[in-house]
């Protein structure tokens, strides 16, 4: 039980944050309303003697004996009304009280929500990205789109627990100040129900987890149908897929059917334990000779007391039917089990001599038994170069760019810049030094202009500058926005080839000291490559630039080339000594090409 409870308490501290100072005023707005309505109740006792022409009804002592004084010296009728009046004042306060308690609390839920959500972006965006290589992302979808609104529901019951438990010492206090035989008795009643209540409630746990992990599944199936729309109706896979995604549905209804029915056995269960309790109490208290308006009094207190109790104990039922979702979001903020954003500390600006890879190797987290991917791999990048990396595919040339942009680092040796091992390197002065045009780095959802501005504040001519280097400008300047157009969510309107353009004018636009194009070009026609390659030849010489392509033409420009295979540096040699290699050639006849330092 403390296994769960501690973590899911730490959660809630921390999500409340500052807004926990503001709990001892939900306590004491809780304790003031339950006393406005405790005296309101108790001055039952003075009119119930009024109404029965009772004076000085028997066995009357502590508190009900102080109720039975008020306005002792006034007429029936007068005092009646008196009494009456005050009991409507005190219940309109208590409902001021109450209503401000609601506001309060509404504030903090609202504050608590928004930093939670808040943490996971922060977390999301502050986490090393190899977390992102092993985790679903399905499961972080469900994290932050459904788990997380649990744990801020998880953190309203938290606060309506507070109120109902303030209420329920007051309301118990009184009852206690009545007769303090009854409430014993009382409160050993609410012990037992408490104890039923509790073994139910645990047995929630698991189906709670099932809930969650079912959920994450079916956020995945519909990543899925929402990324791989095309490629499912290409190959006739609607049946299919449907088929799974029910059955990912369907699993989630059953595990919810599971978790729900649970849960539901718990009001009727806890109502007819309660109802027994209260039976119990009157018959108790009727035999052991309490007198008629305390009973009263002392019922109607019960009768208040109730559902404090009874929705305490869902709370705490609540709260147990959601801890699969606490645990996925307590799972996701910690950081301690989460692989490190790159650190380091050294400034830089531009590149004075070259990048080194000095035998790096490197196997991909959680790929234990998959093969090294890149084995002792040494090679330059001459600074004011360009450097093509080639390699048939899967020879790890996007892995090297991936250990570039400091995404992951190499298991052994190192990556030198300028001689400065790159881990020491503060990690965002060095990624503004470099941009990178990838097939596989998306356009935001947002205009033209803002995708080649993305990361640099840029003008507009700047940005048609960029453009036009990456033979972008001119079907930008067709389209009828222009650079205004809403490229959509990941550029879906516009072609495969203009999203290459784009992606390569928001590099260019950096102008940055190291340019990285891996497979940048690959769906551009022929002739607006032909530009591109000038554009890029035109920049050799002032700019550090390294080209990751299958074609020839693309590396054409290029000063030097490093020929990768099997995860090793098969060869490097100057571009112009291999002049007459194709690809392929360049690929298998490693050996005769000139190595150099
Ligand atoms: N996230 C990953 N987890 C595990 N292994 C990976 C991961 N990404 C790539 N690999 C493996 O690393 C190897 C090198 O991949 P990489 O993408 O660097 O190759 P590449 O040379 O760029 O290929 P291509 O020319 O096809 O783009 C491949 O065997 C691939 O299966």
């Amino acid at each position: 039980m403390l296994k769960f409870l501690v973590p899911g308490l730490q959660l809630l501290r921390d999500a409340l944050g500052r807004q926990l100072r503001l709990l001892p005023a939900v306590v004491v707005l809780g304790l003031a309303s339950a006393a406005l309505e405790g005296a309101g109740i108790g001055l039952i006792i003075p009119m119930l003697g009024i109404i029965a022409g009772d004076d000085q009804p028997a066995g009357l002592s502590g508190i009900s004996a102080v109720f039975q004084q008020i306005g002792e010296g006034l007429g029936d009728g007068e005092r009646l009304l008196v009494i009456a009046a005050a009991v409507l004042a005190l219940i309109t306060l208590k409902n001021v009280l109450a209503f401000a308690n609601t506001l309060l609390t509404t504030f903090i839920y609202g504050k608590a929500s928004h930093s939670i959500r808040s943490a996971l972006s922060d977390q999301l965006l502050r986490i090393g990205y190899p977390f992102f290589l092993q985790h679903s992302p399905g499961r972080l979808l469900n994290i932050i789109s459904n788990e997380s609104w649990r744990a801020s529901d998880a953190i309203q019951t938290v606060l309506a627990a507070i109120v109902h438990g303030s209420a329920a010492v007051i309301l118990l206090s009184f009852l206690l100040l009545l007769s303090w035989q009854m409430t014993l008795f009382v409160a050993l009643g609410l012990v037992l129900v408490q104890l039923a209540h509790a073994a139910v409630s645990a047995t929630l746990r698991r189906p709670s987890r099932e809930v969650t992990s079912f959920n994450g599944e079916l956020a995945a199936r519909m990543l899925h149908l929402v990324h791989a729309g095309r490629l499912i109706r290409v190959f006739g896979q609607e049946a299919r897929e449907k088929a799974t995604f029910d059955g990912a549905s369907d699993a989630v209804r059953r595990a919810g059917f599971a978790l729900q029915a649970r849960q539901g056995a718990l009001p009727p269960m806890t109502e007819v334990l309660h109802s027994a309790l209260f039976l119990a109490a009157v018959v108790g208290a009727w035999l052991s000779g309490v007198s008629f308006p305390v009973i009263v009094a002392f019922v109607v207190l019960l009768y208040r007391l109730q559902p404090h109790m009874r929705a305490l104990q869902m709370s705490w039922s609540q709260i147990q039917g959601w801890s699969g979702s606490l645990e996925e979001v307590r799972w996701l903020l910690d950081s301690s089990d989460k692989p490190k954003p790159p650190s380091g500390s050294e400034p830089v600006d531009g590149l004075g001599e070259g990048i080194k890879f000095d035998r790096v190797t490197f196997r991909y987290p959680g790929s234990e038994a998959r093969p090294v991917v890149l084995r002792e791999v040494s090679f330059d990048v001459l600074s004011g170069r360009s450097t093509a990396i080639i390699g048939r595919s899967g020879a790890g040339k996007t892995t090297i760019v991936n250990m570039l942009c400091r995404f992951v680092e190499p298991d052994e040796g190192r990556i030198l810049i300028d001689g400065v091992p790159l881990d020491q390197i503060d990690p965002g002065a060095w990624r503004r030094q470099i941009a990178v045009a990838s097939q596989d780095l998306e356009l935001v959802d947002g205009s033209i202009l803002e995708n080649i501005t993305y990361g640099q504040s840029a003008t507009l001519a700047e940005a048609e500058r960029a453009a036009r280097l990456a033979e972008a400008h001119g079907f930008i300047e067709k389209l009828p926005q222009g650079y205004q157009t809403v490229v959509g969510y990941r550029g879906a309107s516009l072609s495969a080839g203009q999203r290459q353009r784009i992606a390569l004018a928001r590099a260019l636009v950096r102008d940055p000291a190291i340019l990285i194009l891996d497979e940048a070009t690959n769906a551009v026609d022929g002739l607006s490559e032909a530009a591109i390659v000038e554009t890029l030849r035109l920049r050799a010489g002032r700019r550090t630039t390294i080209v990751i392509s299958h074609h020839r033409s693309t590396i054409s420009f290029c000063d030097d080339v490093v020929v990768l295979g099997s995860g090793r540096v098969k060869g490097r040699a100057s571009l112009a000594d291999v002049a007459s290699l194709s690809m392929d050639q360049l690929y298998e006849h490693e050996t005769r090409m000139e190595r150099q330092g």
